[in-house]
């Protein structure tokens, strides 16, 4: 059991706070807008408090969310690290004075309504992080207490090039054909244990994403399937999708755009549709339930809010009867140990939570609490996140970026780059 320290020990302000961006290698994956760069940005955020204690938090690292990471660090010092009311407050004022709030967009697919929630985040889980540390208790305990010991997580399966051109072949090869990605699961469900999978569609038509949900289906029977195409089909397209298979998914996500686009394909199928497009801030609840548009609700703690007002979305999602599933984007181990410690204490998140965490070969974190195990990964029971930051690796992957020239997530510049006049696909089909 791990002991509690006195009261007279906890660390009561925030001392220093440290941005570092840092870049880490990634395989040219396929999607909706484009094609993944070689690099993924991401943006390590470390509060200092004044008992030693250092929280740990993770989050996107575009030039224009860095700019406003950056406003929030210099903001912080002074602040009582269990204020997290507070918190919000300081991000609000430091936004306020250096971006006026103003929204946000990640890789052209995700856009933000508000910054506030995305640029919070981080400082959140780190004070969370923080308070773990010096309560002696793992941050699921902090949430309300873990209600499950491990977390069930997807694959996560794309189609994608052989390898970044110029490159070579990457250890994945090339995703194009159904008997690809069938490869390209079997390594996944072998090395990780996977029973849940997902496939991110968008990129073929509709025929061909069929035929590789059948052979998935055909290989892996007993798997909970899913496809997202982030909304690269029409509404009707997206009928004849969820008809052709019914039987096979356990949910569809976001096949078609908007909330309305949505309730039209809703109205027409028995199959749950999931959302992390359309459902991506609390003000987007109310219309998806009234029109009832979305049957599952992706959350992700870095867009809305950080850990605590993710638990607030499981609790709305829960009194609406709608599902609770996980979004990922391309992610480190920081923010992997964070979604574990939420998944954990969220009774209502049943279905496997997304992670991009397969395609990594690089991280921050040092090896050893974040395995893989028939799928699902153990809640660290350390305190705070329950990992070790690895400073060398942070520093590495810091020169990285310094080096790599990449200063934002662009697949649809890079795609095009590659493939002139490639056009994002959204509701092409
Ligand atoms: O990594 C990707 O290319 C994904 O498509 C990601 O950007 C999405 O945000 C995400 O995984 C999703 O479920 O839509
Ligand atoms: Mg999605």
């Amino acid at each position: 059991m791990p002991t509690s320290r006195p009261p007279h020990d906890l660390p009561g302000r925030v001392s220093r706070v440290v941005v570092t961006p840092v870049a880490f290698r990634d395989p040219p994956l396929l999607n909706v807008v484009g094609v993944h760069q070689p690099y993924v940005l991401r943006a390590v955020v470390q509060v200092h408090a004044d008992e030693g204690l250092v929280g740990l938090g993770e989050t996107y690292a575009d030039q224009a969310h860095l700019d406003r990471l950056e406003a929030v660090a210099a903001a912080l010092p002074g602040a009582d690290v269990f204020d997290l009311n507070g918190l919000r407050r300081v991000v609000v004022e430091a936004l306020g004075a250096s971006t006026g709030g103003a929204g946000a967009s990640f890789g052209g697919m995700l856009e933000v309504s508000s910054a506030v929630d995305t640029v919070a985040a981080p400082f959140e889980v780190a004070l969370l992080d923080l308070q773990g540390k010096a309560l002696g208790r793992p941050v699921s305990d902090l949430l309300g207490g873990a209600v499950r010991e491990r977390v069930p997580y997807s694959a996560y399966l794309f189609y994608k090039w052989a390898g970044h051109p110029g490159h070579g072949e990457d250890d994945w090869g090339e995703g194009r054909t159904p008997e690809q990605l069938v490869a390209q699961a079997r390594r996944m469900v072998t090395e990780y244990g996977f029973t849940a999978v997902k496939l991110k569609g968008g990129v073929h038509e509709p025929r061909h994403e069929i035929e590789t949900v059948e052979a998935l289906a055909a290989e892996f029977p007993g798997h909970a399937l899913r496809i997202d195409p982030n909304g690269a089909w029409t509404v009707g397209t997206s009928i004849e999708v969820a008809g052709r298979l019914a039987d096979v998914l356990e949910y569809l996500e976001d096949p078609t755009p908007g909330i309305e686009g949505m309730a039209l394909v809703a109205e027409r199928t028995e199959l749950p549709l999931a959302t992390n497009m359309c459902v991506i801030a609390f003000e987007h609840l109310r219309p998806a339930v009234a029109a009832d548009a979305v049957q599952v609700v992706l959350s992700d703690h870095h867009l809305w809010g950080g850990l605590r007002r993710s638990a607030l979305l499981g609790g709305i999602c829960e009194t609406f009867g709608l599902g609770l599933s996980m979004h990922s984007n391309s992610h480190l181990g920081i923010s992997l140990a964070a979604m574990t410690h939420l998944a954990a204490a969220t009774p209502n998140l049943t279905y496997a939570c997304d992670t991009h965490d397969p395609w990594k070969t690089e991280d921050v974190v040092r090896p050893g609490v974040l395995e893989f195990r028939d799928g699902s990964v153990a809640v660290p029971t350390g305190p705070g996140l329950g990992i070790e930051l690895d400073e060398d690796a942070l520093a590495a992957l810091h020169e990285q970026y310094v080096t790599c020239g990449q200063r934002g997530r662009e697949d649809t510049a890079y795609m095009r780059s590659i493939v002139p006049g490639f056009t994002p696909n959204t509701a092409r089909w």
